[in-house]
């Protein structure tokens, strides 16, 4: 049989789109392409917002494939087991799938390529989702990098791999295989109420990352650098769940960036730079696979966080009834749009995991559960710099004051009043949708009365030094 008949799977993971998809593009350069998303219990075993939006994702793909003559087949399972009955139904000869970098996908890589290649078939898996693969950047003694700067002065010179284009042809196969139908798989039954609100918040797939990119060239990059901690002001792409799902590459967004540097528009270095900080974090995710759960630092584990989530503070944390404005606003925004701001991020985080001396597993946890744009090597390293126990971390006595950085960063508490409707004669809908989207169990009315911080902030800096310095 000639490489031009051969049909192959082209096994989606998180990379949900057409252009510069190297394994559909080798998929589809063999002969007829059967696209297939595998739902499996290890690795994705999501969150609800995420669950949510992987929905969004693969609803936006089929529809995609649908225009070029092809199906999203859809099968649950473990990806071995999947593959071997889609080989067996279909007669395909080849696999192709995107690499990806946490120890549960690796680990189901390589099971799969040696025993499919056992089994005969062509398998092989590909890069695209990164800048640069984290095998592929050393030091100069062949270490992995721990520090951001130093990695970014090694990568940002090399350039990066040209994106590929959609391919040309797609083919179908002769016979399709049996699919599962999505809603049966009742992605989005985790997110109950929510689901609708955050529906008004987002969009997906990856026409709708294009428009992203687009905008953010029009109108935002050119004051990225100044805008981006403006916590009420759209300066930032707003690109991170689509690269979650991969429905843009990092590579064409680079490719992007570095055509609209040469044609003109200026500042987007310090954006192409955060774009490194994802390599960074998918980076050491690879080399110190512990951080996802452990304390990157050797020191920590005795530090005295609490880890109990029943604790009445961790629910006014969730809920944005701390009772300081800042953490509050951000912990709202996170409900009703499945993200939050950057700086409000760093912000949250450090409340929790400083002046509520709480874990940063618990956080960690929470935002795993609620972000749309959840990611396992951004949000554990997120975390882990926030409260000091990662690799490049800030350090734990730099103990953000959120009443001062919403001066500094929301003025005009622009932010505020867009999320918090308490005290607000009349409250925007963006605040009021958060009512919306929690639980009615939670009780909460936006008529309620603003609390008192439940921890102040001079005592819970103090406190949190005192155990610093103790540690
Ligand atoms: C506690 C904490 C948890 C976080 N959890 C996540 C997460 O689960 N998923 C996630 O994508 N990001 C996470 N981040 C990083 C960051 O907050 C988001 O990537 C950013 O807010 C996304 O907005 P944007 O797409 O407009 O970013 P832009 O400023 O437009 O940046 C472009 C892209 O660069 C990447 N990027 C930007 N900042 C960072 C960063 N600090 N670290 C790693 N990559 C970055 C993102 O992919 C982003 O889409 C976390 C940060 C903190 C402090």
């Amino acid at each position: 049989m000639s490489d031009s008949t051969v049909t192959s799977i082209w096994w989606i993971r998180r990379d949900l789109r057409l252009v510069d998809n190297e394994a559909l593009t080798a998929a589809a350069a063999k002969g007829p392409v059967i696209p297939l998303f595998i739902h499996e219990a290890r690795s994705d075993a999501l969150g609800a917002a995420p669950r949510w939006r992987l929905e969004q994702s693969l609803k936006a793909l089929a529809l995609q494939l649908e225009h070029k003559g092809l199906r999203l087949v859809l099968r649950k399972g473990e990806a071995l087991d999947v593959l071997r009955a889609v080989v067996s139904e279909t007669g395909a000869r080849a696999v192709h799938w995107g690499r990806l970098y946490d120890p549960v996908s690796r680990h189901i890589d390589a099971d799969v390529k040696a025993a499919l290649r056992a089994d005969g078939l062509a398998a092989e898996s590909h890069a695209g989702q990164l800048l640069h693969e984290p095998m592929t950047v050393k030091t100069k003694v062949g270490d992995y990098y721990k520090v951001f700067s130093p990695f970014w002065r090694a990568i940002e010179p090399l350039g990066v791999a040209a994106p590929l284009p959609e391919p040309a042809k797609l083919l179908p196969p002769a016979a399709w295989p049996a699919s599962e139908n999505l809603l049966d798989w009742t992605l989005s039954s985790a997110m109950r109420r929510g689901a609708s609100v955050l529906a008004r918040h987002s969009t997906a797939g990856e026409a709708a990352a294009w428009a992203k990119m687009t905008r953010f060239l029009d109108e935002r990059a050119s004051n990225y650098k100044a805008a981006r901690d403006q916590v009420a002001t759209a300066g930032t792409s707003d690109l991170s769940d689509n690269l979650a799902y991969g429905e843009i590459s990092p590579r064409s967004i680079w490719a992007t960036g570095q055509a609209a540097t040469a044609s003109g528009v200026r500042g987007l270095e310090p954006f192409l730079r955060q774009v490194g900080w994802r390599d960074f974090a998918h980076h050491l995710m690879f080399h110190t696979p512990h951080m996802l759960k452990d304390n990157w630092r050797e020191g920590w584990d005795s530090f005295p966080w609490s880890e109990d989530e029943t604790e009445a503070k961790v629910w006014a944390w969730k809920y944005g009834r701390t009772g300081v404005d800042f953490v509050d606003a951000a912990m709202r925004e996170l409900w009703v749009t499945g993200k939050m701001h950057n700086r409000a991020r760093m912000v949250a985080a450090s409340y929790l995991t400083k002046h509520m001396m709480v874990h940063w597993r618990v956080g960690e946890r929470w935002f795993a559960d609620q972000l749309i744009d959840f990611d396992p090597a951004n949000n554990a390293m997120g975390w882990q710099w926030v409260a000091g126990s990662g690799p490049d971390a800030a350090p734990y006595f730099r103990v953000f004051n959120p009443d001062t950085q919403l001066q500094k960063f929301d003025p005009e508490r622009r932010y505020f009043k867009r999320w918090v409707a308490e005290g607000q004669r009349e409250a925007p809908e963006t605040a009021l949708d958060f009512y919306e989207s929690i639980p009615k169990s939670a009780g909460l009315s936006p008529k309620a009365v603003r609390p008192q911080p439940i921890v102040g902030l001079k005592e819970g800096r103090e406190r949190a030094l005192a155990a610093y310095s103790s540690k």
